[in-house]
């Protein structure tokens, strides 16, 4: 299943620093005097680096020596081997599902490279946290199995390139609803072994920007980001977890001044870009130490792409370590004080851990290639079967036949019953796990848009307004969060009997003449179920696509609906920092509204502020009364019933393969007919369905809530799953027994949505998931 656990629980954690002095090289030993005292492995002091202090100076005590004091410091003297040792422990957590972040900071010709990538004598963090990571796979115990890949950028005059790409192009960033901050087009490599990844590491450091500054021969003009991506996946292919855990490697470009590089024309320019993103990480890692003391403060991250990168490192899902490079020199004395006033305030950073287990989107190309395999495993068997029974001299009659295999047949139906239970009650957590994501993004833009708010102490009502809010969001994740633990509990009981009843099977077997022919008979049975499982997995996934499209389309539609022509959204857009890709303009015929080729595509970011009255387009379990409200209650509709059907044509995968075909016509209130011309997604009969539509859509139905409920009702899973299915128990059905009582942009939450009988819908009379609709009152 995409997402059959509950969230796994966020833990704090502190930014770990750590300064490193390098020593002095053999130009700076002519002309310069050591300034940096390390007291111990946590204290540094930084002498005065002037000597000719007079008298008032010495009596008032006027130096600018300072003392600091940090998680771990090193003295010159220590290789990158003695800094790894500290951090070792947060490399291993990403081969356990948890991001690490490893950045080095300081002035140009501080060391950054040298400790992010070493020499052969003494490698650096990055060549050492990939050892790390392929020797605890090595050891690992587990029967899981790890696929690692990485991808190497740069960030060069604040425009991102591939390292492992012989010449990249531009590549833009963009923001994941699950992944967050991710490169599009960013080449990742499935690697095998470290060495590979380092034969990867040289390519890309070969290609990087260096050039030559007074201040460091082969000073690095961009920022590097390696990462690397470690999927770790249960053998088990039942409810299989897999974690992803990622870490990030950083070597930032250094900071200088013009004067000190010498630096004119393009170098020029380098530095200003280089300093503009270390600036901007500097404000962001300003912000970060504020917002632990003071409260909430607006963190800067948009002002550069390499913030925007290391947000999670920052502040997100991630163990981060910023070792700090400073020269001894007494010359460097004002950018060693900078870097160590950036370390000091990075001491208060906060990141919230938590690890990656897998989710919707990680798990639709295994879904895949386990379906495919079952299928030639099914295959496999099948023609086994036939060759064993031909082989029979005597084929048992029918009759006898029959008697054999009664037993058989009976546990076959057991295990049904149990794979079907277990579908029902994925599908439920599933549906939990999807709202919650919706709610934790909402969350997360809540949170920014209370940051802006208190910075510009603007108006007290709406603060308010946001932080009630952002209450109702919280209990909402915490009910779907213990719902969904309520729902695990539930599977595991399933699991066990599902063990139990293999069990039977077996032992069943060996005490049969017939062995291998039973035992053949019993597997092409138990895969056919398993395939019937994966392939309705595959049909939720397809069902989440389908209505995140089918959100985008109406939220397209709403914004033309209010007036608003393609520059302004797209101004609107670049507000908020989106790029809308595969842009086209609307079809003339159905003037604003229709919008279907550009909305197929899905590309637009679900991040983004709603202008209008409507609710937010991405909750699976509202997409229904989204469409019904967003288009029946307007005139806008009515000049637009040409709208064309957003019907899945392009789906046609296992999701329509599991449920039968209902050739069956209904009559709309319009008059219209529904042809279903193939199976949807939907938990009611369609007979009901019928019934319930006709009694509460309005006159003027959008074609695209035509189309979502000619899915729905051609489902016919319900007879194969059970009782609770018959009942229509899932939210996205039961919002069909309501009529919407509510105007535009009323906040729809899943409870509202009760039975005739006015029970909740949900699993096993448990609640639905809960998700907040949009809120008129609150523009964010
Ligand atoms: N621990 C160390 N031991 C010996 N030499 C060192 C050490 N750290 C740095 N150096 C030397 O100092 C010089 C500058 O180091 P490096 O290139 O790593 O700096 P940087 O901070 O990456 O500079 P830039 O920001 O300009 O890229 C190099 O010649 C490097 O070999």
């Amino acid at each position: 299943m995409p997402s059959i656990r509950p969230p796994a629980s966020k833990q704090t954690a502190t930014l770990l620093v750590a300064v490193k002095c390098r020593p002095l090289t053999g130009a700076e030993r002519q002309r310069s005097r050591h300034i940096i005292q390390v007291l111990d492995d946590k204290n540094v002091v930084v002498l005065d680096p002037d000597l000719s202090k007079d008298y008032l100076d010495l009596i008032q005590n006027r130096t600018k020596e300072r003392r600091y004091s940090f998680d771990h410091v090193y003295a010159p003297g220590c290789t990158n081997a003695d800094v790894y040792k500290n951090i070792s422990s947060t490399i291993a957590g990403v081969i356990q599902g948890l991001n690490a972040t490893v950045f080095a900071y300081g002035s140009t010709g501080s060391g950054k490279t040298y400790t992010m990538v070493g020499t052969r004598k003494d490698p650096g963090l990055m060549v050492l946290s990939l050892h790390t990571i392929f020797d605890l796979i090595k050891k690992d115990e587990s029967s899981d199995t790890f696929e690692v890949s990485c991808s190497y950028l740069e960030v060069y005059n604040e425009v991102i390139y591939d390292l492992l790409e012989k010449s990249s192009g531009h590549l833009e960033l963009r923001e994941d609803p699950v992944h967050g901050i991710i490169v599009a087009g960013l080449r990742s490599i499935k690697v095998q072994s470290a060495d590979r990844i380092l034969e990867l590491l040289n390519l890309g450091n070969s290609r990087r920007k260096t050039e030559s500054t007074e201040a460091n021969v082969t000073s690095s003009r961009s920022h590097a980001v390696l990462e690397i991506t470690v999927k770790r996946k249960q053998k088990n292919q039942y409810g299989a977890q897999i974690l992803r855990g990622k870490l990030a490697l950083v070597d930032l470009a250094g900071s200088e001044r013009a004067s000190e590089t010498n630096s004119n024309g393009q170098k020029f320019r380098d530095g200003a870009n280089i300093n503009r993103s270390l600036l901007a990480l500097a404000n962001c890692i300003n912000a970060l130490g504020k917002q632990h003391k003071k409260g909430l403060a607006y963190v800067p991250y948009r002002n550069s792409k390499l913030t925007r990168i290391l947000k999670d490192g920052l502040s997100g899902n991630s163990q981060t370590v910023m070792v700090a490079t400073i020269s001894p020199a007494d010359d460097q004395y004002h950018h060693t004080i900078n870097t160590l006033k950036y370390a000091d305030r990075a001491k208060e950073i906060k990141t919230h851990v938590h690890k990656n287990i897998g989710t919707v989107d990680t798990h639709v190309e295994d879904y895949q290639k386990m379906i495919d395999n079952l299928q030639v495993e099914v295959c496999r068997l099948k023609k086994e079967l036939a060759e064993k029974e031909s082989q029979l001299s005597i084929r048992p009659t029918e009759t006898a036949a029959d008697n054999e295999l009664s037993w058989l047949n009976i546990l076959s139906r057991e295990i049904s019953e149990n794979v079907q239970e277990r579908i029902n009650l994925q599908k439920a957590l599933f549906e939990l796990e999807e709202t919650n994501i919706h709610n934790r993004i909402e969350l997360q833009h809540l949170d920014d848009a209370i940051a802006k708010q208190q910075v510009q102490e603007k108006d007290g009502t709406v603060l308010q307004a946001l932080k009630s809010r952002r209450q109702l969001i919280l209990d909402n994740i915490r009910d779907n969060d213990e719902a969904g633990a309520g729902y695990k509990k539930d599977i595991e009981l399933n699991e066990k009997r599902r063990c139990q009843l293999q069990d039977m099977i077996e032992e069943a077997i060996s005490n049969n003449g017939n062995k291998t022919y039973l035992h053949i008979l019993s597997q092409y049975r138990l895969l056919g179920m398993a395939n019937a499982e994966l392939q309705f997995e595959m049909a939720m996934r397809d069902q989440v696509i389908h209505n995140q499209r089918e959100a985008l389309r109406n939220l397209w539609n709403m914004l033309f609906g209010l007036g608003l022509n393609q520059k302004q959204i797209m101004e609107l857009a670049a507000k908020q920092g989106l790029t809308i890709e595969g842009y086209a303009t609307p079809n003339a015929n159905s003037g604003g509204a229709k919008l279907s080729s550009l909305l197929s595509h899905g590309k637009m970011s679900p991040f983004m502020s709603y202008p209008g009255p409507v609710a937010p387009p991405y909750t699976p379990t509202t997409c229904f009364f989204q469409q019904h409200q967003g288009f029946s209650s307007t005139a806008f509709l009515r000049g637009h019933q040409d709208t064309s059907p957003i019907c899945r044509e392009e789906h046609r995968s296992s999701y329509y393969m599991l449920s039968q075909d209902y050739s069956h016509t209904l009559n709309t209130p319009l008059g219209n007919q529904w042809t279903s011309q193939r199976s949807g997604a939907c938990f009611s009969t369609p007979q009901k369905l019928a019934q319930e539509t006709r009694s509460f859509y309005p006159p003027a139905i959008s074609d695209a809530c035509r189309c979502s409920n000619e899915q729905l009702a051609s489902y016919s899973c319900s007879e194969s799953f059970g009782r609770q299915t018959k009942e229509s128990l899932f939210c996205s059905g039961q919002n069909l027994n309501q009529v919407s009582p509510h105007g535009v942009g009323n906040a729809h939450r899943c409870e509202d949505f009760m039975r005739p009988d006015g029970t909740n819908c949900g699993l096993c009379g448990k609640s639905p998931p809960r998700s907040v609709g949009y809120s008129q009152e609150i523009q964010i």
